[in-house]
């Protein structure tokens, strides 16, 4: 599946509203991809960009935004993957666990392929130029770099990283973007500085095959290739072709491939931005690396994919909040701990984890709440995937942790406040949660906490009490008699 079909994928699915009419980069476009994330509608294709140049660019708003059809709630993300349109969260994140045990499959060299359609070297291009959207009005800048791959290589050559990271036109050929502990990107960066080896060759490829952006936007281990990964998980070797002005390699039927190197030495204003969390603080800016933009090489008709983030729903909570969830129930259950599923609520701009807890394994740890919850603190607060995450809510099995409404009636009623909750704050915070970049405490240490709403008997792997609810309260033979006449008979609507 390359970007191109999943884009005719959604259009197929009528997932997808064409825009032909020119559209300003300069906020419409972003105001029409923030509407269509908080309402859920479909993904917004600007075929006429105002600016577009020499074929650059379209633009496709919303890539793994969600549906506002509760049976295909996921289905962009699924299309990414090749599941069908009605895969649950549950799905989807087994599907990209698939590969966690298995051989890589490194990708496929070739020597040519669509992304070398069109070449653009040096003064042949300007980014100021060039249709980069501004998201959000107190934006800092232009952030042409909102769901593309950054590709980076240790020095050694033996872990070649594809990660999102957000970055912002400086001049006509240099980028400012995050390059943040502990993700990957930052530890590379950190690599090279100490290897002394000058600056970094790097390349940014857009409108990558879907499965790759998702991995790309997954915590997998240190020093495991995303591209091998999702060969496993595809079950076919990636098809890649070598950049034109360095030794990296880019997915070849790629829309778009920003070439050139990554600064270890100089700076530049970055931000803000509007960030995951729902924020923009303006003026807010800080110092970040420089990236150097040597080449561009694109598809004809080249699409250029926008993630605007912010208040919920978009590719920040369903990707970041989702993956790292997988990556803790992956971490949890290799530590041996009792944990069936982990989801990040999008109702928490994703700052909190659900975990579902198996209480009869949990019964035969003999464990007390308060050691219980130290282990699943320690163990994840300790992670990279669990750096964004700062609550963590134990829930029995008769929570589905994927519905944030499940989560929320176990966690107002079954945690007490204090006594059933642990904090830690000798651990790495996420600065970009307000409370912590612009609160009251220390910004990049503590703040978490564990609340415990599994009741004391289901330590012992008992749940003593009925849910005063349709599904908990009434006898099989009342519930199927009153389904069977409900809709035909009485005229209530029918079953979602
Ligand atoms: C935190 C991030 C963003 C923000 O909130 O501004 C910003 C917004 C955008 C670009 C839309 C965005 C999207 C649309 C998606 C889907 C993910 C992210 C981001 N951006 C940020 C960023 O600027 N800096 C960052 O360190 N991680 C980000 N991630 C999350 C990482 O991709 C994720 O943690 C990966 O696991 C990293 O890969 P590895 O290092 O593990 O290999
Ligand atoms: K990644
Ligand atoms: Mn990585």
């Amino acid at each position: 599946m390359n970007f191109r079909s999943f884009v005719e994928a959604l259009k197929e699915d009528g997932d997808l509203i064409e825009i032909n009419e020119e559209i300003d980069p300069h906020l419409e476009a972003g105001a029409i991809i923030r509407k269509v994330c908080e309402t859920n509608d479909k993904a917004p294709l600007f075929n006429n960009m105002k600016g577009a140049q020499a074929g650059l660019w379209r633009i496709l708003g919303a890539p793994a935004s969600l549906r506002s059809n509760a049976k295909e709630k996921y289905g962009r993300i699924a299309r990414h993957l090749g599941l069908p349109p009605t895969a649950s969260m549950k799905d989807i994140i087994d599907k990209m666990l698939s590969a966690a045990h298995a051989e890589p499959i490194p990708p496929n060299i070739v020597p040519d392929g669509p992304v070398k359609e069109n070449k653009l070297f040096g003064d042949e291009f300007d980014l100021t130029t060039l249709p980069a959207p501004l998201l959000h009005q107190a934006d800092g800048g232009k952030y042409i770099q909102t769901y593309g791959m950054h590709v980076l290589q240790t020095p050694d050559k033996k872990w070649t990283n594809w990660s999102i990271a957000r970055a912002m036109v400086h001049d006509k050929n240099h980028l400012v973007g995050l390059v943040m502990e502990p993700q990957h990107i930052g530890q590379i960066h950190q690599m090279w500085k100490k290897s002394g080896r000058g600056d970094i060759p790097w390349a940014l490829a857009f409108g990558v095959p879907p499965a790759a952006i998702m991995a790309a936007s997954m915590p997998i281990p240190d020093g495991v290739s995303e591209a091998g990964y999702i060969g496993a998980m595809t079950g076919c070797a990636l098809d890649v072709v070598k950049c034109e002005t360095n030794d990296l390699h880019v997915p070849a039927n790629a829309e778009i491939v920003f070439e050139g190197t990554l600064s270890i030495s100089e700076t530049a204003p970055e931000g803000p931005f509007g960030e995951m969390h729902g924020y923009v603080f303006p003026g807010d800016s800080r110092q970040c690396p420089k990236f150097k933009v040597n080449a561009i090489t694109y598809r004809n008709g080249a699409i250029m994919p926008v993630s605007n983030c912010g208040r919920i729903t978009d590719e920040t909570h369903t990707l970041i909040g989702s993956l790292n969830a997988a990556e803790i129930r992956r971490i949890c259950q290799e530590a041996g701990l009792p944990i069936t599923d982990a989801f990040s609520p999008f109702e928490t701009q994703v700052t909190w984890i659900a975990l579902g807890i198996d209480i009869q394994k949990l019964s035969h740890m003999n464990t007390t709440p308060s050691a219980f919850r130290q282990m699943i603190g320690e163990l994840i607060f300790s992670q990279k995937a669990g750096v964004t995450t700062h609550r963590i809510v134990l829930c029995g099995p008769d929570i589905n942790v994927y519905d944030v409404k499940d989560v929320m009636y176990a966690f107002t009623t079954r945690c007490r406040p204090g006594a059933d909750e642990t904090l830690f704050e000798d651990c790495r915070g996420f600065q970009l949660i307000p409370f912590m970049g612009h609160g009251t405490g220390t910004p990049n240490r503590g703040g978490k906490v564990v609340s415990d709403a599994l009741m004391p008997m289901e330590y012992k792997g008992v749940q003593n009490w009925q849910q005063a609810s349709f599904k908990d309260s009434f006898p099989d033979e009342i519930k199927d008699s009153v389904n069977c006449r409900w809709s035909k008979e009485w005229g209530f609507a029918e079953e979602m």
